[in-house]
């Protein structure tokens, strides 16, 4: 293929041209790539100067060791006879000295030359740096830069433990002084530091809990919070996380836009606002109908596309939910509490305005934005109602395959849009969220039918970042109902909490998702999806596997009392007990939860319930406290998630087994 260059033309004998090779010459290499002839015509003048000191040296050098070299010879000729014979390990040895001598001899022709060769070394970079191509002059640059910042950083860090060596518990007299804001974060920054390694930046007089009551205190001030909200916000986060949610948190999220699919496409509305000078971009790969806007010259919610019911505005967040539901067509839908009707308006489109949807909300006035959003959107298999969320599956039980609760809620994870929220909230405004949003999700349970065959689903969802109105509300439902937690299919955010203080709630929580501003540039969310796997609720008296083993327990124990059997008592309960960790339950802690359980569900009003109520460990006792233990047997359940049908049976053979004893 084609003639080969011949770049190595000194070489090559030419035995003759050829036919092509008479025709054309061979092709060179340009005189531009050829490595010049004599390379010190290239050099300037100064670079020659140095090439011809350093050609000196050299000369200089060799002279200086052939000299040596020769005084050595001499020497030893004078003063010590040759051996006779030498083998060649001592020929080598001398060899050996003769070249350390040698080197020894550089080394102090080095050292002398050392100020010398310092200054070649420089004139050397400074001859590289002139070979060097614009590029690698400029990575030097920065490494130069980037060596000066970090030596700078570590100065600052130095600074700064000084600084934190220097942190001073504040006295009474200091406290009362005024603070800028700016004194304030610097303290918190010193706290924070200190509780990082507390044992070694201490005060001794102050305890860890005085820190953080300062800490507290701060934070409170500088972010504008109330002590309570700010404590549960503690409670939630690491120390180090904490600052970074209420950080996002002071941010407003950016404003997000869902293309109403039952209008248009995505790309057809990207295009109309971009031609109306909105600058905008996908949501991200999560969502195919969402879109971010980073600025427009026209106001988003007034263009001729809003206002033909193109899009809607909506928190990315709230697009989390609906997709969590993952509504299908032709199916029967509840939203329990739609108003105004985003989320509704969201699941309509995804049911490709087939099936029936029903969108309720307890407030008149609000379900009046329900019914103007879905005319503009074009929602038109909807049924608007007002009425208690909670009264629902009293008219309309087990009638739907999905239902979607976007339950009301203290808007904790918002408090970026509602600024009010920072310290509005307390300890009863939360008790009444939950208690409410407990009855909510059991009606919402209540209203789906576990046997639809595309649904039987429930979705929960709150804007609220606290445990209480989150897994709380969920570990109620899935003791309450024949109800399982699924994965949500999201495919992010955080986990929800299994375990909180000394709190321990169902495992399965770890399904449902959380949602935070600092982590995913979203206001906090928190998102659930269950499984109605049964429509029979279960009674107050249906046991499950821990009442079980109270039982097994109990009867263990009987028997032992009476004597009948050849075994003593003692090993009839161990028995039990092995019996009973095998099936996944403790002994120990069992009644304990259980009297907890029942606090919980005897809250039909708001009450003080705090964390340090909930029992850490309490011993199921035998002998004197059974009679207790089967009272409570008929207040509720620990965890009901065993179908009825299944434990009535056993319950059944157990009654067999006691009848015939
Ligand atoms: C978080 S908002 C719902 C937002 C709505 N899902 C959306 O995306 O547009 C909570 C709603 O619950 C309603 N609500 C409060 N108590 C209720 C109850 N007992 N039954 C039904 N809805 C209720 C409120 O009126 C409020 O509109």
């Amino acid at each position: 293929m084609g003639r080969k260059a011949k770049f190595n033309e000194g070489e090559i004998v030419k035995k003759g041209p050829g036919k092509k090779a008479k025709k054309q010459k061979d092709p060179v290499l340009p005189k531009s790539l050829k490595a010049p002839e004599d390379s010190l015509k290239q050099l300037s003048s100064r670079q020659k100067k140095r090439v011809k000191k350093r050609e000196e040296k050299k000369v200089e050098l060799l002279k200086k060791r052939q000299e040596n070299r020769k005084n050595k010879k001499k020497e030893s000729d004078e003063k010590i006879p040759p051996p006779p014979q030498q083998d060649s390990s001592e020929e080598d040895f001398s060899e050996d000295e003769e070249m350390a001598s040698e080197d020894d001899n550089v080394k102090v022709d080095n050292l002398n030359d050392l100020s010398d060769s310092e200054e070649n070394h420089s004139d050397d970079s400074y001859s590289d740096e002139d070979d060097l191509l614009p590029i690698e002059k400029e990575n030097i640059k920065l490494k130069k830069k980037q060596a000066l910042e970090e030596k700078e950083a570590e100065a600052e860090m130095q600074l700064n433990i000084a600084n934190q060596e220097s942190f001073k518990f504040p006295t009474k007299e200091s406290e009362e002084e005024v603070k800028s804001l700016q004194d304030v974060q610097q303290r918190i920054r010193e706290i924070i530091a200190v509780l990082s390694e507390f044992s070694k930046l201490r005060d001794a007089e102050h305890s860890r809990s005085e820190y953080i009551d300062l800490l507290k205190e701060d934070l409170c001030t500088y972010y504008s919070y109330n002590d309570f909200l700010m404590e549960k916000l503690m409670q939630l986060f690491p120390l180090s996380e904490l600052l970074e949610y209420l950080e996002a948190s002071e941010v407003q999220r950016p404003l997000t836009i869902r293309t109403n699919s039952l209008k248009t496409r995505r790309r057809d509305l990207a295009q109309a606002l971009i031609n109306r000078g909105v600058n905008l971009d996908p949501i991200g790969k999560w969502s195919k109908v969402g879109l971010v806007v980073y600025s427009s010259q026209v106001p988003v919610g007034a263009t001729p596309e809003y206002l033909g019911g193109h899009y809607i505005i909506q928190g990315a967040s709230s697009f989390l939910p609906v997709m969590a539901l993952a509504p299908q067509e032709n199916e029967r839908i509840l939203d329990m509490s739609s108003a105004p009707g985003g989320k509704a308006s969201h699941i309509a489109a995804l049911m490709k305005n087939t099936g029936v949807l029903f969108a309720n909300d307890s407030n008149k006035d609000r379900t009046k934005a329900i019914v103007g959003n879905f005319h503009r959107l074009g929602v038109v298999n909807s049924v608007i109602t007002c009425m208690d969320g909670r009264n629902i599956p009293k008219l309309m039980k087990v009638f739907f395959d999905r239902v979607l609760l976007d339950a009301p809620c203290t808007g904790t994870g918002v408090v970026a849009k509602d600024n009010s929220v920072k310290t509005s909230k307390n300890e009863i405004d939360i008790q009444r969220c939950y208690n409410l949003q407990r009855q909510l999700l059991l009606a919402a349970i209540d209203s789906v039918n576990a046997k639809s065959p595309t649904g039987g689903y429930i979705v929960y969802s709150t804007c609220s970042v606290l445990l209480e109105e989150n897994e709380w509300v969920i570990d109620f439902a899935l003791k309450k109902r024949n109800v399982k937690l699924v994965d949500t299919g999201l495919g992010f955010g955080t986990e929800g909490f299994t375990k909180y203080r000394h709190l321990r709630l169902h495992p399965t929580l770890n399904l449902t998702r959380r949602f935070y501003p600092h982590e995913h540039n979203m206001d906090g969310f928190f998102v659930a999806k269950l499984k109605k796997f049964s429509n029979v609720i279960p009674t107050s008296d249906t046991s499950d596997i821990a009442e079980e083993v109270e039982e097994e327990i109990e009867e263990a124990h009987e028997i032992s009392l009476d004597e009948t059997v050849g075994e003593t008592k003692s090993t009839k309960v161990e028995k039990a007990k092995k019996k009973a960790s095998l099936n996944g339950f403790k002994a120990k802690g069992v009644n304990g939860q259980r009297q907890f359980n029942k606090k919980i569900e005897d809250q039909e009003e708001p009450s003080k319930i705090s964390w340090e109520d909930v029992p850490k460990k309490t011993s199921v006792k035998l002998g004197k406290k059974l009679k207790t233990v089967s009272k409570k047997k008929k207040i509720g359940s620990l965890k009901s998630n065993k179908p009825d049908k299944k434990h009535l049976k056993h319950k059944n053979v157990k009654l067999v087994k006691r009848h015939n004893k």
